[in-house]
């Protein structure tokens, strides 16, 4: 019989309503972890929001104060899934107060917001897991296996691409998302964060970059009460968009590859269109999140005769097997946050961390500030 492991969640928007499924559906994949979440309360601001999460996710308890839970003796863990400009000071007083901390991505505003959570959490010695889900799926981690075992020759060149619509709509609410006190960078904190992540994950680390951003829709809608996710605000009283919608960049790595990374919350026709391409001196893989269980690959010897086969993932690829008996069935976007879930837990019960952890929250904050300021100067930058 496991343990209980008590945890509470700090923000119920969308990420707190799929850590809470997570932690949830945690024993339905992992009957052999040995710790097993017991969900214990959970803190939303929005009046009524919290009840109503305790309500239907069965939590113990519900407040709309933060500092109740890193108060609370009977929550060993904690997710934190609130606007960014939260994360610091409340990732810090949860790691202060001995909870492990799974975080959600960019960690803060800044690299520095990122690095104080890092120290907090290893100061204090507590497990820490950061909400970089794309990495977990097992088509990457298999694209990533190629890469490592030289299956694609040497690699050369890598393109990342992050397109959505989410923000397309002209009467998209001006959420905390487009504030720079509130949401920090726009589309890099958002979606470019995921890329630096994958690119760290699949090539290693960046040496240098130049980067370019844009803002397209420069006013959105006021949002007349509470939001979540993405929401519309029609009718709403027009206010400026504080961050950057697009950014381009050009990538050097330390192994001398080069890359493009480009990211967009408002590109028409793109519904998280998130992937790569990775192209080696004997082949290429090219991964797409819409397709998330296949991969292209190209191996060989045989260059402009090579062809591109379609990969689906199975039981041998990544965590596949805790989900689906064979490849073709499909797991999908919440699966990667169960995934996370069990590393997280895992860490706990082991002292030792699995995936994810702090210090990829700060090397890719490190990115994402060389990328702003590069915008800013026009020049390369060493992250
Ligand atoms: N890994 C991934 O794929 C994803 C990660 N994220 C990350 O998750 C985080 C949350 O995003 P998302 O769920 O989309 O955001 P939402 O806006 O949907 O949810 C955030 C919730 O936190 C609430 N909140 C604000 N202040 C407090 C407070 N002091 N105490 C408790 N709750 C508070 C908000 O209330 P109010 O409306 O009043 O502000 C809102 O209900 C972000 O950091 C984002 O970057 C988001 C989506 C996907
Ligand atoms: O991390 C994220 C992944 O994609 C979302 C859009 O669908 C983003 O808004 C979010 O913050």
């Amino acid at each position: 019989m496991a343990d209980a492991l008590g945890v509470a969640v700090v923000g119920f928007g969308w990420m707190g309503r799929v850590h809470s499924q997570a932690y949830a559906r945690l024993p339905h994949h992992y009957p052999r972890l040995p710790l097993r979440p017991r969900l214990v309360t959970v803190a939303e601001e929005v009046p009524g929001r919290a009840e109503e999460a305790a309500e239907r996710f069965g939590f113990a308890s519900a407040t709309r104060d933060w500092r109740e839970v890193a108060a609370d003796p009977r929550v060993q863990a904690v997710s934190v899934t609130a606007p960014n400009f939260l994360h610091r000071e409340i990732g810090v007083a949860m790691a202060e107060a001995g909870k492990h901390l799974w975080i959600e991505k960019p960690v803060g505003l800044t690299a520095e917001d990122a690095r104080a959570v890092a120290d907090a959490v290893t100061r204090s010695g507590v497990q820490g897991t950061v909400g970089f889900n794309y990495r977990n799926a097992p088509a990457v981690e298999a694209a990533r296996e190629l890469i490592v075992n030289g299956e694609l020759g040497t690699v050369t060149h890598v393109r990342i691409r992050l397109f959505s619509d989410y923000a397309a709509h002209p009467d998209g609410a001006l959420t905390w998302r487009y504030e720079r006190e509130r949401g920090g960078s726009g589309v890099l904190g958002d979606l470019a964060s995921h890329g630096v992540d994958l690119a760290r994950f699949l090539l290693g680390d960046i040496a240098a970059l130049t980067a370019d951003t844009a803002v397209f829709v420069p006013q959105r809608a006021r949002p007349s009460g509470a939001t979540a996710g993405h929401a519309l605000a029609a009718g709403g009283e027009p206010g400026p968009v504080e961050n950057e919608d697009y950014v381009g960049c050009l990538l050097r790595f330390a192994s001398g590859a080069r890359g493009v990374l480009e990211a967009c919350r408002v590109s028409v026709g793109e519904q998280n269109a998130y992937g790569f391409e990775v192209h080696g001196t004997r082949g290429a893989v090219f991964w797409d999140f819409r397709r998330m269980n296949e991969l292209k690959v190209s191996r060989g010897t045989t260059y402009q005769d090579q062809p591109v086969s379609t990969v689906y993932v199975g039981p041998g690829a990544g965590e596949f097997a805790a989900f689906q008996p064979g490849a073709a069935n499909a797991m999908g976007y919440d699966d990667l946050k169960v995934i996370e879930a069990c590393r997280f837990v895992r860490s706990i019960a082991e002292g030792t961390p699995y995936g994810t952890t702090l210090a990829d929250a700060v090397h890719s904050a490190t990115v994402l500030d060389a990328m702003a300021e590069s915008a800013r100067s026009g020049r390369w930058v060493s992250p």
